[in-house]
């Protein structure tokens, strides 16, 4: 049994509090986090088991997939800016040019992959690129922008396992890899809907440039669905012709094309089925209703329930995302696996929870509801538990509480 050690003695302070939005608490641990990081007092198991410690989550990952990262560690990357200074005085960054990276696993060669990852400047695959580079992979990033953003992954730039390219996965990219988690697509109905015919070429040639370069070198399926959960045998149901369609028509195109270079070329496949998903590092304006509702909570807003908010979604924290996809990835399965929370919320009980962890002073407004908003939303995630033996670890409270330090800090850091 492994376990995670850090050098300095463990002391109350230092654990996880994640119930805890206490600013100054998180900020005072993150000082302990800084000294540790610069004086190399980090070690850790990556094949430890001991995720939990007194009730409170202080590690990600499995042992199983060697991918177990103190949760500490991740925090300090992703709640402290590395390479700039904001002065609120003046509103400007001062960028660092010397700094020290993080500490990264050293693998032998026959352990340590070239990962590629399109779409990993965006929310979940910043966090999936932060694992495997911990995990000490070689990590290559392809992305276009449209909803990545470069600080997502500013710490690794520069870092001798790690490879940042502006790219377009609608046009052809040949590289030497080993495995391609392809994540890249706008998955806000904002940003999908902003240009729908890009949404699909996204979808459509970006994977098929994907499963091309796999062949070389060796998700929103469901609709508004009338199955209820939602399992993987379920087929799903879709407008074909719906504003939604350039997204979920493009995720099942998708699916068709990966299975048929499996069937025709042998192509070594996986697919996830992601829900919806949240955490540090979601775009602040991209239309999403975690993200809306925590900004309007901090803002002092009204929350803007669409439709009557009796529609329900399961909504996973990022961290057992990444967890899942990392574990299928090295898992020799190659049916749909779908990757979520079962732990549904009407939006309107979702709200209510944003107001008591946030600011109970907010109050709701209602919107008219977007054309074939999807009535209801759960992963029955059965096939996860037996296959991966994953399941989610992060209660959506916990999580709440980790995404809304992560917005203020990033909104006292002038980056919002
Ligand atoms: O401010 C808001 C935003 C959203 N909503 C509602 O909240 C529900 C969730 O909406 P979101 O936009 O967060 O996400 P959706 O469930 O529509 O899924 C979309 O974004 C998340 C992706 O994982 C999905 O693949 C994509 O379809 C919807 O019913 C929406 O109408 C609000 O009530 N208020």
């Amino acid at each position: 049994m492994g376990t995670i050690v850090n050098d300095t003695d463990s002391t109350e302070s230092k654990s996880n509090n994640l119930t805890n939005n206490n600013n100054d608490k998180s900020r005072e641990t993150e000082d302990l986090y800084s000294d540790k990081i610069r004086d190399g007092q980090w070690f850790w198991n990556t094949n430890t088991e001991q995720i939990f410690s007194q009730d409170q989550i202080v590690a990600v990952g499995h042992a199983s997939a060697k991918s177990v990262v103190p949760l500490e560690l991740l925090r300090y990357i992703y709640l402290q800016p590395h390479d700039r200074i904001y002065d609120p005085k003046t509103h400007t960054i001062s960028y660092l040019q010397t700094r020290t990276y993080l500490p990264v696993k050293s693998l032998p060669p026959r352990e340590k992959k070239r990962v590629l990852v399109t779409g990993g400047a965006g929310f979940v695959g910043s966090h999936l690129v932060d694992r495997l580079m911990l995990m000490g992979h070689e990590v290559i990033v392809i992305d276009n922008f449209f909803t990545g953003c470069k600080n997502n992954v500013g710490h690794w730039i520069g870092h001798p396992n790690f490879e940042l390219i502006r790219h377009d996965v609608v046009d052809p990219f040949l590289i030497e890899v080993d495995q391609i988690y392809h994540l890249a697509c706008p998955a806000s109905p904002p940003h999908y809907q902003y240009n729908p015919i890009k949404t699909v070429k996204t979808s459509v040639m970006g994977t098929i440039n994907m499963l091309g370069l796999a062949k070389r070198v060796k998700a929103q399926v469901y609709g508004d669905p009338e199955e209820h959960p939602q399992a993987e045998t379920y087929w799903g149901n879709v407008n074909p012709i719906g504003p939604r369609a350039c997204y979920d028509e493009g995720k099942r195109v998708a699916e068709t094309l990966t299975y048929a270079y499996m069937n025709q070329d042998c192509v070594d496949v996986r697919v996830a089925r992601i829900f919806n998903t949240f955490g540090p590092r979601m775009n602040a304006n991209d239309g999403r209703v975690v993200s809306n509702f925590i900004m309007q909570a901090l803002k002092g807003e009204d929350l803007t329930i669409y439709g009557d908010g009796l529609q329900t979604r399961s909504f996973q924290y990022v961290h057992d995302l990444v967890d899942g996809l990392i574990l299928l990835m090295n898992a020799d399965y190659k049916e749909p696996i779908n990757l979520g929370n079962p732990d549904e919320y009407t939006i309107r009980e979702f709200a209510e929870l944003i107001i008591s962890e946030v600011n109970s002073s907010c109050k709701i407004k209602t919107l008219p509801a977007p054309k074939d908003d999807p009535k209801k939303r759960r992963p029955d995630i059965k096939r996860a538990e037996q296959i991966l033996g994953w399941k989610p670890r992060w209660p959506v409270k916990q999580g709440i509480g980790e995404t809304v330090t992560y917005f203020q800090r990033q909104l006292e850091a002038g980056l919002m």
